[in-house]
């Protein structure tokens, strides 16, 4: 039986996707970044040209330290400082993933980086849910978007947000993150508010092992109680491989693969901050490969220029994966997501598998499924 649907990028756009780990203030639309700097005042960036701020942000972020990566979202940041604003970068969030064919997204911010011109924590969620919630009835229901909130690592303010994380639960939120500079942050100093979220039964994921290494994710694992890892890449230090390609995992290696721990993987983010030196060379090959249970995203589609589509592709395009590959990261993604299992199960049987379906010949199914 031959696969009658070639794996081209724009088949993929076709495909229901999923995705995990994407940041709201890393994926705005240059025009809408040009606009709202205008009806704001905001007089900071460095050009007002559509594509040339596009490629701005692609170059800036192509800055090999995630600290210098991290300097391109004050941009972003200074023009969400109203809730007209966050509704129209939450409404077409949901809008752009949705034409991507993303079905199911959990897209994540921090409050607290909208809040310079007074605006509230709560009306800062309160006007991004609204937004997303404008977005997905514009695409007549073909995404549902569950938010993340995270909490700055430099700015010791996770308490408080895991609170707000758990206040606003019943009203979109799904979970928490904590995100910003990894090394000389490590996961461990929030554990107030891990054990809080942990006591109220509420989801969390961690970014770590992106540009610190393996005690990073031991720490976001062990002593935190992370359910995910952000990027989590730096995981194959624990990794041994042969020439002859045998690997000999390690203790945490072992854990995050027997107990099934989600990796938020973002390939072309890595590359922009070091984190991986090129897409061949990137981990997700081997933890893919070692059948981890491997998520692929986008982390900042401004900053990176890219979609899930473009993702996918260009991993079909660098390690030959087919349609089962695809389904199998989505389906990966699908039962990773804070939301409850009904819902999981209701988008992986009616939605994601009937779409690979169109897709895929039962040939092409990997043997490792399920
Ligand atoms: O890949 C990342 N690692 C750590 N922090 C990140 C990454 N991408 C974005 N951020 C930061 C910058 C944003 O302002 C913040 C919340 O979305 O999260
Ligand atoms: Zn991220």
């Amino acid at each position: 039986m031959s696969n009658p649907n070639p794996v081209t990028p724009e088949a993929i756009r076709r495909a229901p996707k999923v995705l995990l780990h994407d940041h709201l203030d890393g994926g705005l639309r240059p025009r809408t970044v040009i606009e709202l700097a205008d009806a704001s005042g905001y007089v900071d960036l460095p050009t007002t040209d559509e594509a040339e701020l596009g490629q701005w942000f692609t170059e800036a972020a192509n800055a090999g330290t995630l600290e210098r990566y991290l300097e391109t979202f004050a941009h972003t940041c200074g023009v969400m400082q109203s809730e007209e604003a966050l509704v129209r970068v939450a409404s077409e969030c949901a809008q752009d993933l949705a034409d991507d064919g993303v079905v199911y997204a959990e897209v994540r911010y921090a409050p607290e980086l909208f809040t310079e011109k007074g605006l509230s924590l709560d009306t800062v969620i309160q006007a991004v849910e609204a937004g997303f919630r404008e977005g997905e009835k514009a695409t007549g229901g073909k995404i549902r978007i569950g938010t993340l909130l995270c909490a700055m690592r430099q700015n010791a303010r996770s308490a408080e947000i895991a609170e707000m994380a758990v206040r606003y639960r019943d009203h979109g939120v799904v979970g928490f993150d904590i995100a910003g500079p990894e090394a000389g942050f490590p996961p461990t100093r929030n554990l107030d508010a891990f054990e809080y979220l942990r006591q109220q039964n509420a989801h969390f994921t961690i970014h770590a092992g992106e540009s610190f290494g393996l005690p990073s994710i031991w720490e976001a694992l062990q002593h935190c109680g992370a359910e995910r890892l952000g990027h989590g890449v730096r995981i194959v230090d624990d990794i041994k491989v042969d020439p002859d390609g045998t690997a000999h995992l390690g203790r945490l290696a072992s854990y995050v693969r027997d107990r099934r721990i989600p990796l938020e993987m973002c390939p072309s983010s890595n590359i922009q901050t070091g984190a991986a030196p090129s897409i061949a060379e990137h981990p997700i090959g081997l933890l893919t490969k070692l059948r981890f249970r491997v998520t692929v995203n986008t982390d900042n589609r401004l900053m990176s220029g890219c979609s899930v589509s473009s993702e996918m592709a260009a991993l079909v395009e660098t390690f030959g994966y087919g349609w089962a590959d695809l389904r199998w990261f989505t389906v990966n993604a699908m039962k990773s997501a804070f939301i409850g299992f009904d819902e999981r199960l209701d988008l992986i049987n009616n939605v994601i598998k009937p779409g690979y379906a169109a897709l895929i010949d039962e040939a092409g199914r990997h043997p490792s499924e399920g």
